[in-house]
């Protein structure tokens, strides 16, 4: 049975109420605890690299594409109010007329906050190109319905979730998790505790289409497998920052975002599970207290209104003193620690149709499917912008590398 970590429901109910609230434990308590005129070679320059002239809001865009954006704006502009053709955009929820607003002010300072950050033609998220109306692959629904989530992050603070948005365009510019997702490759013991699923049939739970499973129970000792994945002394080199754990671990997380849809209400948000099954907490130790520290706090910062629910599975009585050392960190949001769901076990069975679960989540799946990774997803793709930028960041790499070679 799994307990809520406190009273926010997050996932819909089916009409025919399978999977209802009150599968739940009701009186369960908190476990204690590119437009074609854009120059492609120049698409990586760095703001460093670039030509010290003052900017304003339309100068970070080649001169056609700043025309095409005015004239597009201006037409939004001249029909309706502004803020009822940003309401219009949005499919995933109702916009009151505040919110929509402060939507129509987020997306009017894009120029402003490309001004402000670290490389100004780094403008993907999730894959999809985040930038001002009549710029080559920008989708005006998608990208707004992606700053929604920063704005509601930042409940609808207009300043700090531009700010919000800055910092993220500057971790993914560093980071770039696209490759972590599409290009990188891993060590087996790092793969084998990830299994990404992707249930397509439109019986499906609202936003438990795309799941993440985290198998930390298959860590056979965390001590070593942080010593050797995790920690400082295994940062990467400039060009890929971060350590080989938390490359796999956003790699994984990048994977699923980019299978959601981002204009549907019912898949626009994934679920996570974590299943602690033969963890022993005598085994917890430094190095993954700081491993995963970092990553509730990339997550955080770079994945808003990205969860449906969280899942902890095989979690027994001892490691409640766990979740209060989360809590006590004070780094994981109200938010989030409302969506997550406890339990002793792993019976998760009525939230997937049992048919697409192997048995030891309590699925009658085909007995060909032993296991999770039997139906691991190999499927996420990247967005035609994300295959775009992901080409200029490996020739920005070879050009680099012929640099120094020089
Ligand atoms: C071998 C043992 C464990 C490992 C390797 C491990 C690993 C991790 C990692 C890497 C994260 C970062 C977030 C993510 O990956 O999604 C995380 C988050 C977390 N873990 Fe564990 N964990 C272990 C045991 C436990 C136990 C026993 C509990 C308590 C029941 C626990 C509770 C949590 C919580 C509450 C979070 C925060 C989740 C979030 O903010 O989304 N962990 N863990």
């Amino acid at each position: 049975m799994l307990t809520r970590v406190n009273e926010t429901l997050v996932v819909r109910e089916k009409s025919d109420g399978s999977g209802s609230a009150s599968e739940l434990n009701p009186s369960g308590s908190p476990l204690s605890p590119s437009p074609s005129s854009e120059s492609e070679s120049s698409i990586f320059e760095t703001r460093v690299k670039r030509s010290p002239e003052p900017k304003n809001d339309l100068t970070t865009l080649p001169q056609e594409e700043a025309q095409i954006m005015s004239d597009v704006e201006k037409k939004v502009s001249e029909s309706a109010e502004p803020w009822e053709e940003v309401k219009k955009t949005i499919s995933t929820r109702e916009l009151k007329k505040e919110e929509a607003l402060k939507l129509h002010q987020l997306t009017e300072a894009l120029p402003q906050i490309y001004t402000k950050v670290d490389n100004p033609e780094y403008d993907e998220i999730y894959g999809h190109r985040v930038n001002v109306a009549g710029l080559e692959h920008v989708d005006i629904e998608v990208r707004n319905e992606i700053l929604l989530k920063f704005l509601i992050a930042r409940e609808f603070d207009v300043d700090k979730a531009q700010k919000m948005l800055i910092k993220s365009l500057n971790w993914r510019n560093e980071f770039r998790p696209l490759l972590a997702a599409f290009e990188e490759t891993y060590d087996d013991e790092l793969n084998e505790l990830g299994v990404l699923t992707y249930f397509t049939d439109s019986d499906q739970k609202d936003n438990l289409k795309v799941t993440t499973w985290n198998l930390y129970g298959n860590v056979k000792n965390p001590k070593k497998l942080f010593e050797k994945f995790g920690g400082e002394e295994n940062l990467g080199t400039a060009t890929r920052p971060g350590s080989q754990f938390l490359r796999w671990r956003v790699g994984l997380m990048e994977r699923a975002t980019c299978l959601l849809d981002f204009t549907d209400a019912s898949n626009n948000k994934g679920a996570q599970v974590h299943d602690y099954n033969n963890v022993s907490m005598f085994k917890i130790d430094k190095g993954m207290k700081i491993a995963t520290k970092e990553i509730i706090l990339i997550f955080g910062d770079n994945y808003p209104e990205l969860l449906s629910i969280k899942f902890f599975l095989n979690v027994n009585i001892l490691m409640s003193w766990i979740f209060s050392f989360f809590k006590n960190l004070g780094i994981i949001s109200a938010e989030t620690l409302s969506k997550f769901q406890v339990s002793h076990n792993s019976d998760i069975g009525s939230y997937f149709r049992p048919e697409k679960l192997p048995p030891q989540y309590n699925g009658n799946r085909s007995t060909l499917v032993a296991s999770l990774f039997d139906i691991d997803y190999q499927g996420s793709k990247l967005s035609t912008y994300g295959q775009i930028i992901t080409r200029k960041l490996n020739e920005k790499t070879i050009e680099d590398v012929n640099l120094t070679v020089d």
